[in-house]
């Protein structure tokens, strides 16, 4: 668990960060989000003691981080950033093994360390462990970067638009990544973006800041529901919530299911229990469907999703 108390930070006259509390409990991905300069990059900075907090206080799992050492905590923290941060001149492999080789891991264990979480985040070890930073893609170069900073373990995963400089669809590979991966290793993540569509994507929580203090912290549902203030309202946007609200609840909530799943030809669009009713809506629009067959993880027809009860249910 990670708390903020009464957190400022001032840079000459500039207040950064003011009076922040926050709380992120352990397993969430606690999501900054608000305009440029709102001080979400302050926040999370100071979370690792990259930047010392001008008042307040700090506590990961209830102990105070300044009477930490900072290369100790560091190390419990991985840490990923906009544009990688990767060493250029270090293959793939070796800017994985960053940490666990300055934690003096045995070399057997880094390397199989390293092929683990190439595989995890879908990088083929045996064609990319051995290039370098600029011979890869974007969103190749980004994975490296997330597998870099989940290396030893730690408990905790900062974030600072990690995904900000990459095109929509990469962009959006890697939310979908990451939601996968958080399901496997449930890591305690503070992840900052300034896109609303990708905080309501992947966050438990979203802790709307402006002008370095938070004023809404909500789960996606509640700021789409209930928005705090205009601020947050115009943030979320007035005309599209609807939509928004579709995309978290998931088919399995609204399907009729069959008494028995069924053995049956997904067709070209198949649906899944867990994709999005949006999707949902979105299929049958696009194919002029009243409904569509919903299918579980073993490729069984578990039920279907109609026109009539989306509308029915509304959001
Ligand atoms: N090293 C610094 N020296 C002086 N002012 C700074 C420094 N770092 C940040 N600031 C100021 O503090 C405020 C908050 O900056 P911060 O980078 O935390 O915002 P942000 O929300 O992360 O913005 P962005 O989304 O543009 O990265 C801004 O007004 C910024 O200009």
């Amino acid at each position: 668990m990670i708390e903020l108390k009464n957190v400022s930070r001032h840079f000459g006259n500039t207040i950064a960060v003011d009076g922040v509390n926050l709380t992120i409990e352990t397993g969430e991905v606690c999501v900054l989000v608000g305009s440029s300069g709102c001080g979400k990059s302050t926040t999370l900075r100071m979370i690792n003691r990259l930047l010392p907090y001008s008042a307040g206080e700090i506590l990961v799992d209830g102990e105070d981080i300044t009477t930490m050492n900072p290369e100790q905590l560091r190390l419990n923290m991985g840490y990923v950033i906009q544009g990688t941060g990767l060493f250029p001149h270090w293959t793939v492999a070796r800017n994985i093994a960053m940490v666990p080789t300055l934690l003096n891991w045995p070399r057997e264990r880094i390397n199989a360390r390293v092929d683990e979480l190439m595989t995890l985040l879908d990088l083929d070890p045996s064609a990319h462990a051995n290039k370098y930073p600029q011979q890869l893609s974007g969103g190749q170069a980004q994975r490296v970067g997330v597998a870099r900073a989940l290396a030893a373990d730690p408990n905790i995963l900062l974030m600072d638009e990690p995904f900000g400089a990459l095109d929509a669809i990469t962009r959006e590979n890697l939310q979908l990544e990451m939601l996968r991966i958080q399901k496997q290793v449930r890591k305690t993540t503070v992840f900052v973006t300034h896109d609303i569509d990708e905080a309501l994507k992947l966050a438990t929580r979203i802790a709307v800041m402006d002008q370095g203090r938070i004023i809404q912290h909500d789960t996606p549902e509640n700021i789409l529901r209930h928005p705090a203030s205009d601020f947050v309202e115009n943030l979320i946007g007035k005309q599209d919530r609807g939509l928004k609200l579709m995309s978290l609840r998931p088919v399995r909530d609204l399907m009729a299911n069959h008494t028995e799943p069924r053995q049956s030809e997904p067709g070209e669009h198949v649906l899944r229990e867990e994709d999005s009713v949006r999707l949902a809506l979105s299929v049958m629009l696009w194919q002029d469907l009243r409904q569509v067959a919903v299918f579980n993880a073993q490729e069984q027809e578990t039920g279907v999703i109609t026109r009539e009860r989306i509308i029915q249910e509304g959001v």
